[in-house]
């Protein structure tokens, strides 16, 4: 069994999981900070890939795949070996994004996508997923005004495309009611990270009741 803990920041593009993860980072004592896709050298190299804005021709399969397939290289890598040392590992997207985006909006099928991504993950799932909930409209607001940002291949989908991943974290909220703990990320960045915090501390001391 796993001596460390496995938290997931989720939510549409410019819910402030990035912003948010960073603060908790810093107020916390030994915590790893990572991303998917991402994370460790060969997922950032696939990270390129799906995320060029000029692969406009990738297959939803294709990304569906690429996807789990940097998921399983950096968990293995990275996460893995992080939780068997007993560290607090935060990481920015995992497995409900690959729910959320190709499962439900771009319409692979919810269960189709889990069925890889067990393949990928066996039984590694977070124990505590927090989802940054947003209307899309204004998480694209706040991307758009971040001009420093790089703007990728699915930052440029259609507002419809955003619902529907918005549509689909929904659906993940009612699969995974013991998991998944949502936030309203459209509260101020001060209120939205007081919530996360708390949510933090309460699962580190939930399973490490003596720290
Ligand atoms: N609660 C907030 N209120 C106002 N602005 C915010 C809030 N949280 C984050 N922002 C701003 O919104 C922009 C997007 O935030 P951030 O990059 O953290 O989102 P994200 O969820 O990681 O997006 P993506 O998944 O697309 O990378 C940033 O400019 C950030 O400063
Ligand atoms: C892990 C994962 C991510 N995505 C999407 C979500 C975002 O649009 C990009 C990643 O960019 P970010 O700035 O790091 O959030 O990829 C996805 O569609 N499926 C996934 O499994």
């Amino acid at each position: 069994m796993n001596k460390g803990i496995f938290i997931t920041f989720e939510g549409p593009d410019g819910a402030g999981k990035t912003t948010i993860i960073n603060m908790v980072t810093e107020q916390l004592e030994n915590v790893l900070l990572t991303r998917e896709p991402g994370g460790i050298d060969i997922a950032e190299q696939i990270r390129r890939v799906i995320l060029a804005r000029e692969n406009t021709a990738m297959d939803p399969r294709t990304e569906a795949l690429l996807y789990a397939a940097a998921r399983r290289q950096h968990l293995m890598e990275k996460v893995k070996p992080a939780l068997e040392e007993g560290i607090v590992v935060l990481c920015d997207r995992f497995v409900d994004s690959s729910l959320a985006y190709q499962g439900h909006a771009r319409g692979l099928g919810i269960d189709e996508v889990l069925k890889i991504n067990q393949f990928a993950i066996e039984d590694m799932m977070p124990d505590l997923t927090i989802y940054f909930d947003i209307e899309p409209e204004l998480g694209l607001k706040r991307i758009n005004k971040n001009k420093g940002r790089e703007v990728n291949r699915l930052d440029l989908e259609n507002l419809d495309f955003h619902h529907k991943v918005r549509e689909g974290y929904a659906i993940l909220m009612e699969r995974f009611p013991n998991r998944i703990v949502k936030i309203d990320a459209s509260d101020t960045l001060e209120k939205v990270f007081e919530k996360t915090i708390k949510l933090v501390i309460e699962k580190i001391e939930q399973k490490r009741p003596s720290v």
